[in-house]
């Protein structure tokens, strides 16, 4: 069914989470896996909460069944070599529901060996969820991932490795079935109306997934796949993205079209290390484009309202830090630290890292 059609038959009051409340879900799931039953029955009375938001939280896998995921569709994003290789993948949870900065886990197939000898299933692998709770075709059905294949030289033999999951992931085809788990996460929950807010988000790489889910939320969730709510006078979702460099960009074209829509309330700053040059004449990243804007920035995080969110590389986070407290040095003597206990205090400020 067309986007549009759907949005137009769902109307804002019968969205899958919107109408999530005190109920019991039953979903269909075929077996790929002994210890996975079906029809799988879950108690929806145990919902996350956080922040006055209610949410879904960590319904399957762990001492819960997992539940089943079938690959719908596995397009390549940008990448030309091997190592950038990037898969947006849209699976049919049955309607699993979940919220935008939320995670689903992935078990690969097989087993291994754990530290005492015993054969065991292979440890789950989490994945950001890169669309908006209604899925990338609006029905509450889907689920989309965005995964970067893993390849790397072993540090000790200089063999090739390929990580376990990721290329599971990247090389399913349409109509594979998933082991999956989750929803799972609270750390970089979307506020419950960004439609009011000033939304500032720092990523590298595929870091870049939950923010997709937010501005699918933000710009796109609504009738005719516009804004689904009005938006407040000074409402922003300010998205600062690094990435080697053009070729690599993910979702390019989807952040081109939400800008042009919106160009009031969204910025978009690019940082290129590859083709990009910071003030020292080094490789942009995005802790330059940042310092590019201290000032803006800096007034941001000493406001009331401005809400952050950081996902990505550990590294990218802590390089991010030393460059906020330069900032904070160079312009007001600002004591940057405490103003970032203040803003996790306040629930503005989310980092998520792995
Ligand atoms: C909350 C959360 C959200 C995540 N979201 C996403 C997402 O949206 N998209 C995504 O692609 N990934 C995401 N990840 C990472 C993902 O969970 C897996 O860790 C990743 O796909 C690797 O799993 P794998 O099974 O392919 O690799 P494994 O077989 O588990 O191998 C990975 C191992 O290799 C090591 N390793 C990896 N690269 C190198 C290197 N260059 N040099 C040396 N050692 C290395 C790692 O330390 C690790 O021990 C997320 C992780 C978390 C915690």
């Amino acid at each position: 069914m067309q986007l549009q059609a759907m949005h137009a038959r769902l109307g804002s009051c019968n969205r899958p989470f919107d109408r999530l409340t005190r109920q019991r879900l039953v979903v269909r799931s075929s077996a790929v896996s002994t210890s996975i039953k079906q029809p799988c029955s879950v108690n929806l009375e145990n919902l996350g909460r956080a922040e006055g938001q209610t949410f879904p939280l960590n319904l399957y896998g762990g001492k819960k069944q997992s539940f089943v995921g079938k690959v719908v569709s596995i397009e390549r994003l940008g990448g030309r070599d091997k190592e950038r290789d990037v898969s947006h993948i849209v699976i049919d949870t049955g309607g699993v529901p979940f919220v935008e900065g939320q995670s689903f886990g992935v078990q690969p197939p097989g087993t291994k060996l754990n530290s005492r000898g015993v054969e065991v299933p292979q440890h789950v692998r989490l994945y950001s969820i890169a669309s908006s709770r209604y899925g990338d075709s609006g029905d509450g059905k889907t689920c989309t991932l965005c995964v970067v294949r893993v390849i790397y030289p072993d540090p000790a033999t200089g063999e090739t490795v390929h990580g376990l999951c990721s290329n599971y992931l990247c090389d399913c085809k349409p109509g594979d079935e998933l082991v999956m788990t989750g929803p799972a996460g609270t750390a970089l929950l979307l506020n419950d109306n960004p439609w009011n807010k000033r939304i500032v988000c720092v990523s590298t790489g595929t870091g870049i997934a939950p923010f997709r889910s937010f501005w699918r939320r933000i710009f796109f969730d609504g009738i005719n796949g516009q804004a689904s709510q009005p938006f407040s006078d000074n409402a922003m979702f300010w998205l600062l993205s690094g990435f080697a460099n053009t070729d690599s960009v993910l979702y390019g074209d989807e952040l081109k079209a939400a800008l042009e829509a919106n160009p009031k309330h969204m910025r978009l700053d690019i940082a290129l290390s590859l083709e990009q040059q910071n003030a020292q004449g080094g490789p942009e990243y995005v802790q330059d484009r940042i310092h590019e804007h201290a000032q803006e920035f800096l007034d941001l995080m000493a406001s009331d309202d401005a809400i952050f969110y950081f996902c990505g590389l550990k590294r990218m986070y802590s390089s991010v830090l030393e460059m906020l407290e330069t900032m904070g040095r160079e312009h007001r003597g600002m004591d940057v630290p405490a103003l970032i206990a203040q803003l996790k205090k306040s629930h503005r400020w989310h980092v998520e890292t792995a």
